[in-house]
């Protein structure tokens, strides 16, 4: 249960100060977040962290997300003047939709260094985010297999790694780990679904009931056509009772156990269909921060 010690505050408030002391080498900072739960996968810590450094937000696992609602966040984050690009981290164009995007965030700055005859300086990043949000994945995607390490920068406790990209970024080698704001209980439930949090740290069948809550209320048919349920069955049962009658029709007997981790691996794969579990609405329920700088954590 080695996972458990990233919830120590004394590891967080390091990572936060090992991040802070990075930034100063960065031109832009990538924070990823999972499109599902744009809410429970940020860290409002970062807000501060950052100070006004230029930020790219970077909605991952679009694919897996209602893209209705992602366009509604997109909105809701352009409304707040925060960058933000929405993209399956594994597509084709990913290098050049992140790369795009923080040339723009850039280009006042750049087009002043050409005019002092800087011209073609590569644009230094940092990525940041939650566990499971997709940061390897990223840096491998934009580095693609050229990696080279450009070595000789300063670095806080040593010489910094920076891998550089075909499309002209140096990332730092080491992603900042963020950890998710854990107070609420609804939010664990968001990052437990989406497998954010190691399901060892879970009660699964709690999460599992948490789901067909979500689903009750968001896309009830997706449960009812894959466990091949009376079309009623939501109306007349408990959640309980529920999950019971899936595990049943899973072959499982009444081991909830097993069917809890069964239904949950479904969704996570995306056998429930697309879907995202939080919208730009729930900001206040959730207990998070308006983005306008008056963050919950102030
Ligand atoms: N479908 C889909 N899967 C993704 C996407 N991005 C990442 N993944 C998957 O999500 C899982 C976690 O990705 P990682 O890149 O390991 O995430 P990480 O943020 O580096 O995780 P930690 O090392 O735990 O901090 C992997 O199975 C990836 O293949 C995406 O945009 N779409």
């Amino acid at each position: 249960m080695g996972q458990i010690i990233q919830w120590y505050p004394g590891h967080m408030a390091k990572a936060l100060r090992l991040m802070q002391e990075n930034l100063k080498y960065v031109d832009i900072v990538f924070e990823l977040v999972d499109a599902r739960i744009p809410l429970a996968s940020r860290n409002p810590e970062l807000n501060h962290v950052l100070g006004d450094k230029p930020r790219l937000l970077i909605m991952t696992k679009m694919d897996l997300a209602d893209p209705k609602i992602t366009q509604e966040w997109l909105q809701d984050f352009e409304q707040r003047n925060i960058p933000v690009v929405a993209l399956n981290v594994k597509d084709r164009k990913t290098p050049q939709i992140v790369t795009k995007a923080a040339r723009k965030i850039l280009a006042k700055k750049w087009d002043q260094l050409a005019e002092r005859g800087v011209k073609d300086k590569a644009i230094r990043a940092l990525v940041v985010g939650v566990p499971n949000v997709g940061k390897s994945t990223l840096l491998n995607h934009l580095v693609m297999k050229n990696v080279a390490i450009t070595g000789d920068r300063p670095g806080v406790t040593k010489k910094l790694q920076w891998l550089k990209t075909p499309t002209n970024l140096e990332l730092l080698d080491t992603p900042g780990v963020l950890w998710p704001k854990f107070e609420n209980q609804v939010v664990g439930q968001h990052l437990a679904m989406t497998g954010a949090i190691k399901d060892q740290l879970v009660n699964l069948d709690d999460i599992a009931l948490a789901l067909l809550e979500f689903m009750r209320g968001y896309h009830p048919e997706a449960i009812i056509e894959r466990y091949k349920l009376a079309p009623d069955s939501f109306v007349q049962l408990s959640n309980v009772d529920l999950l019971l009658l899936i595990t049943q029709k899973m072959g499982f007997k009444d081991d909830y156990e097993r069917g809890s981790e069964r239904l949950l691996i479904d969704l996570r794969r995306g056998k429930l269909g697309t879907y995202t579990i939080e919208r730009p609405t729930d900001r206040e329920e959730l207990g998070f921060l308006d983005d306008a700088g008056n963050d919950s954590t102030d």
